[in-house]
């Protein structure tokens, strides 16, 4: 059941509706009817089966309670977020990690189509599925200048599977796209702007999150049907590769993730991070 809060939010009182409370945080300002989803699964806003279950399973509540806008952002310090769990990856159980591919499948189809407009607030370091994530909002605006931001895979010793790669294009264009994906590169808040990987860049959380429902603001005078129709037109040759290839991709990563040099690759890259 919905409950009335008086919700501090950066230093703010606004009127909100509290939708639900754990790992991921999300409230609903009544009078713009934009949604603030805010992640917060300690030390790093890592994405594991739960957490992408929950973020999904929230997407899809805040599409059926037609909210007019999101806001997507991080409660932690200086993280927006690690990306996949690599733990996830490394000796899997072969059950959950399919489980885990497939939710992750669906969590981005869920985001990357939303029917509201939707912001990113990078509040944070945001590598690999955190660029994702942040790359699939429809606006992304970026906390500097100390962040990065990127699609690392290639550091890992892993490889962007093709619906990140195409997400990237999307964003930044092929050429650059592919000399990022190759390289790596996590870029900091000032080249991401300016390769197009950001939209904005501001100095302070509070300032972003303005600009971030400055921009959802926009669509206040645009018929929701009229916004969703030319989102889906525009973004269609990007997901449906991944729609009508779903299970390839599976298949695919459960016999890449669990080959033995893949393997060897991700635990010197997770005894790396421990140190
Ligand atoms: C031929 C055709 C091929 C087609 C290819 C098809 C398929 C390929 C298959 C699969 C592709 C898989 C794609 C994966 C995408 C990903 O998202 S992989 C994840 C990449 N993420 C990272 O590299 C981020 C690593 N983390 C950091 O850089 C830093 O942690 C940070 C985010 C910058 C934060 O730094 P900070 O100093 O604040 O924190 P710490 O580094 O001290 O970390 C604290 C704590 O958290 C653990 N940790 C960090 N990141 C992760 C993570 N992503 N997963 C799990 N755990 C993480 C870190 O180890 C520390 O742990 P502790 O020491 O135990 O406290």
């Amino acid at each position: 059941m919905l409950r009335r809060y008086i919700l501090l939010n950066t230093n703010k009182f606004v009127n909100c509706r509290h939708v639900s409370q754990s790992m991921l945080q999300s409230t609903v300002d009544e009078k713009s009817g934009i949604a603030t989803v805010t992640m917060n699964k300690p030390p790093v806003n890592s994405l594991n089966l739960e957490f992408l279950d929950e973020i999904n399973t929230q997407l899809n509540k805040l599409q059926k309670d037609k909210i007019r806008g999101m806001i997507l952002t991080s409660g932690l310090q200086k993280v927006f977020c690690a990306g996949l769990d690599i733990t996830e990856f490394y000796n899997p159980n072969p059950d959950r990690l399919a489980k885990f591919w497939t939710v992750l499948q669906d969590t981005w189809l869920s985001l990357y189509m939303a029917s509201f407009p939707t912001v990113a607030v990078i509040n944070g370091h945001s590598p690999a599925g955190g660029c994702l994530f942040a790359m699939s909002c429809d606006y992304r605006v970026m906390v500097g200048p100390k962040y990065t931001i990127g699609l690392n895979e290639t550091k890992l010793g892993i490889v962007a599977p093709k619906w990140f790669q195409d997400t990237m294009v999307a964003v930044i264009g092929q050429r650059k796209a592919e000399v990022s994906l190759t390289t790596g590169k996590m870029y900091t808040t000032d080249e991401a702007l300016q390769v197009g990987l950001i939209d904005e860049s501001l100095p302070d959380a509070d300032s972003a999150l303005k600009k971030g429902t400055q921009f959802l603001n926009n669509f206040q005078r645009i018929s929701p049907w009229a916004f969703k129709m030319t989102k889906d037109i525009s973004r269609q040759p990007t997901v449906q590769w991944l729609i009508d290839n779903k299970q390839k991709d599976l298949d695919f990563v459960l016999k890449f993730m669990q080959s033995p040099d893949v393997q060897k690759s991700l635990g010197l890259y997770l005894q790396s991070l421990k140190k």
